[in-house]
């Protein structure tokens, strides 16, 4: 008797505890690392650099000790006639080494692992550990079971027992031997020694540690940066929040569509089992060759085969069903990231960079690609071959599976492999290319410089260097697809060739029939067109996810600015608007404005001079409650701005800014904009009292005349007169004026501030001057210094403070601009 090889149900026991141990923690880890929030946990679990290298040797040990294994096994069946292992423990062994295959790789492939493939794919202590008991005490059993070995064959095998034991019980003891003994200062033992720590609570010293550490960058943000997890389950929640565009909720067409769909994607499994099956009928019918023309199983064949693949009958009716589907998701998630990113408060919108944002936002069918690319590519090849390898258990043999299996395995750990490594000789090749056409349109740009220093043959030279660089680079890409390809395609014929084999030598015995042995050959070469294209597959597969996370991350992004859930319309009555004891800073760091006090009564105007950066245009954001002010309120007809809906609290509010964008449309579109549900009429009454329905008139097209991009069309004074006539026409009680701060001609300036006095009339108007002689006939004007409000006064009282700050800028302007002397006090 050889325990080894004839007991079934010990050697299952031991890889099933394998197996599921090493998967089990896995699964457990993610869990525990997705309820900390963070990467402590796969930081502090893994081994150092150089303990890793020592486990690796280790394992290696214990992996070829299974490779020895194995080979006794096949010398000593090819010599002792009659006599064949248990089928289950022939392909225990195989998977006990593919499980030592595993560890070992994920001990020396450090690389950085997709963060979905991370928790189970690392060399964590803990399955490491796991691993090495786990194997020792079924060695253990299987030695203390075993006869004393009563020749050659049977002495290898005990001795083979014995050294994995001790490899492993030594391994596992040398390893917390040697995490007792080192000393506690060092960084590396601080992370061993708390991973035996299981409790659950963060080390406070280590989370002091990390949010020190995640302070400044907190600072520097200002908002909350939003934050992937890495844990892989934490990972795939956080994409729950786009899941709700992507299902059609209320659509219950499109539901269907989705639902018949993956009806269609479980039959065209089915149908991918039937062909070659179907193929195995008429060979077997063919070669009993009594029963005349197999005309229905050939027609069923034929059949079978018109339903199969991408390109056949229920591939095409899935793609031309999910078209709306995908359409749906498409809409909704653009519009919803659109309306998002609008949604943002002020400070998101200053301090990112306009097109990063947009390149995300236009990625917003990436989320859709990468569930359509799992959905219809990948997870169909993945269940083909989960498929194969239970249909060849139950219709075959064990062993075929097992050749599927570890065929699946080798194939897409080495796909993936060289694909990511192409990946960037790809990027290197993308570079270089672009860095050559930098070369070539420099020269044709700078055509006169290259001729007037007679440069040809230098540009020529720099040129050629470039191009060459990027031929270097496409070489290694070229060169290694036809690598990979010769890689995929050994590993798929091996595995064919050994499962064609087995077959061929099971038809010879009388085991199986020649229609078996169609049907394997058939469907395992079914399975190699969509492999091929596997690492092209991954690779599109890892841009979309990476394309997915920057739209993710700006779903994540909050707005600071929020509307309290029981703010109520703002109810403006006379247009009161009264800061008490205002205090702001954009930075913590550093103070904007500090106690501001002021009341800017109905139906006057106010105005707000001082000099640059004192925190003028700061005071109206605040009112429009872009910011929220830290200290003291602000306050319209009594009711503070910060209790009031946001759309209500900025649509009574009428703004003129300093320099106005306007839409790349009509003039008619933008005077609308203020209301879109103006008529004709009401958009020539603002433009006459804006001053500019006369010049409009003089346009090409009048009205309809285009103001080009950003309204570059029109002069600074005629944008600044439309969106006078902009604020006129939505008749807000209150209005925020910014003036222009460029010089205008005297004609221009008298117009605009004509249109300007129109629009103030009857309203709260608080305006920002910038030239003093605009404001002379305000109500009361306020100069701001350095965030406080240092004289208040009308221009008359003012002037007559001696040494006060308004005067020195009133003399100061009268003096560079001559035209403002006639604005002089006498
Ligand atoms: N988004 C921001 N983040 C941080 N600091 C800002 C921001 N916007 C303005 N500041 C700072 O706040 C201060 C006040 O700026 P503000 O624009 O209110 O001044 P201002 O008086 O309107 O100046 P100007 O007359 O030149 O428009 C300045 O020191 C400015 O640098
Ligand atoms: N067998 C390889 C290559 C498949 C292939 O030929 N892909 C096509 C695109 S569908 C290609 O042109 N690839 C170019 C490349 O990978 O550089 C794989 O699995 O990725």
């Amino acid at each position: 008797m050889v325990l080894r090889y004839d007991s079934p149900h010990l050697n299952i026991a031991e890889v099933a505890c394998l197996y599921a141990g090493f998967l089990g923690l896995g699964t457990l880890k993610a869990i525990k690392q997705q309820r900390r929030g963070s990467e402590t946990l796969s930081r502090t679990s893994r081994f150092g650099k150089e303990p890793l290298k020592i486990v690796s040797w280790w394992i290696l040990g214990v992996a070829l000790t299974y490779v020895i294994d194995i080979a006794n096994l096949v010398i000593y069946a090819l010599r002792t006639p009659n006599w064949w292992p248990h089928k289950s423990s022939v392909v225990c062994l195989v998977l006990s080494l593919l499980f030592w295959g595993i560890v070992l790789i994920s001990c020396t492939d450090t690389s950085e692992l997709p963060r979905y493939a991370d928790s189970f794919f690392s060399a964590y202590r803990v399955n490491v550990l796991y691993a090495w008991l786990t194997e020792a005490v079924f060695e253990s059993v299987f030695l203390a079971l075993t006869p004393i070995p009563g020749d050659t064959f049977q002495g290898i095998l005990m001795a083979d027992h014995l050294a994995r034991l001790l490899l492993c019980l030594f391994a596992f003891a040398i390893y917390v031997t040697y995490r007792r003994k080192r000393p506690s200062r060092d960084p590396m033992d601080y992370e061993e020694r708390r991973m035996f720590e299981s409790s659950n609570q963060l080390d406070p010293e280590f989370a002091q540690e990390q949010s020190s550490q995640s302070l400044p960058n907190a600072k520097k943000n200002g908002s909350k940066k939003p934050k992937i997890n890495t844990s892989w389950i934490a990972y795939f929640k956080s994409f729950t929040i786009l899941f709700p565009y992507l299902w059609p909720v209320k659509n219950f067409r499109l539901q269907f569509h989705v639902f018949v769909c993956v009806a269609l994607l479980v039959v065209g499994r089915i149908a991918n089992i039937l062909a070659p099956r179907q193929l195995g009928v008429v060979t077997e019918k063919l070669s009993q060759n009594d029963n005349g023309v197999p005309w229905l199983e050939v027609f069923l064949f034929v059949f079978y085969r018109f339903l199969q693949g991408n390109m056949g009958l229920i591939g095409s009716l899935r793609s031309f069903l999910w078209i709306p589907v995908s359409q749906y998701a498409y809409r909704a998630l653009s519009t919803k990231a659109l309306q998002h990113v609008l949604n943002l408060s002020y400070d998101f919108h200053l301090n990112k960079r306009g097109g990063e944002v947009l390149a995300a936002l236009t990625k917003g069918s990436s989320v859709n690609t990468f569930v359509e690319q799992l959905l219809f590519q990948i997870g169909p090849v993945l269940t083909d071959l989960g498929v194969a390898i239970i249909y060849f258990f139950i219709k075959f043999d064990v062993y075929f599976s097992l050749i599927v299996l570890v065929m699946t395995l080798c194939y897409c750990y080495v796909t993936v492999k060289i694909t990511s490594w192409r990946t960037e000789a790809r990027r290197r090749m993308v570079n270089s290319w672009r860095d050559s056409y930098g070369v070539q349109n420099d020269a044709i740009m700078n055509y006169e410089t290259v001729k007037n220093f007679d440069a040809d043959d230098f540009e020529n030279h720099r040129f050629g260097d470039a191009v060459d660089a990027y031929l270097r680079q496409e070489k290694t890409v070229l060169s290694s697809l036809s690598f990979l390809n010769i890689i995929q395609g050994g590993i798929f014929t091996t595995s064919l060739c050994v499962a064609c084999l087995l077959s061929a030598y099971k038809v010879s015995y009388g085991y199986n029939t020649v229609g078996d042995f169609v049907v394997l050959l058939t469907y395992m070469m079914q399975l190699q067109q969509p492999l091929n294209f596997f690492g092209t597959l991954y690779r599109s597969l890892q841009n979309s996810i990476i394309d997915a996370e920057r739209l993710l991350e700006i779903f994540q992004e909050q707005p600071t600015v929020v509307e309290k859930c029981d703010a109520t319309p703002l109810k403006v009555t006379e247009g009161r608007v009264v800061f008490s004891d205002v205090s702001f800073a954009y930075d913590p760091r550093k103070p904007v404005l500090s106690n501001i006090n002021f009341v800017a009564e109905p139906g006057k105007a106010i105005a707000l001079v001082g000099e640059s950066g004192g925190g003028k245009s700061t005071i109206m954001r605040i009112l429009l409650r872009f910011f929220d002010v830290n200290n003291g309120s602000i306050t319209i007809d009594g009711q503070d701005v910060r209790d009031v809906t946001l759309s209500s609290l900025r649509s009574s509010i009428g703004v003129v800014p300093q320099d106005s964008i306007l839409f790349n449309d009509t003039v008619m579109y933008n005077i609308k904009y203020a209301k879109p549900d103006a008529s004709n009429e009401e958009v020539y009454e603002a433009a006459k009292a804006a001053q500019i329905h006369d010049r409009i008139l003089e346009f090409p097209d009048g009205y309809n005349s285009r103001v080009g991009e950003r309204g570059l069309k029109l002069s600074g004074g005629e944008k600044q007169r439309m969106a006078v006539a902009r604020a006129i026409l939505k008749n807000p009680t209150i209005i925020l004026l910014d003036e222009a701060t460029s010089a205008l001609d005297t004609n221009t300036e008298r117009h605009i501030q004509a249109s300007l006095n129109r629009l103030a009339a009857g309203r709260t108007a608080i305006v920002i001057a910038h030239r003093l002689s605009t404001i002379t006939n305000a109500d009361l004007i306020l100069c701001i210094s350095n965030g406080k409000i240092v004289e208040t006064g009308t221009h008359e009282d003012l002037l007559k403070h001696e040494n006060g700050v308004y005067k020195k800028m009133w003399l100061q302007q009268a003096n560079k601009d001559p035209s403002s002397k006639k604005f002089s006090v006498e």
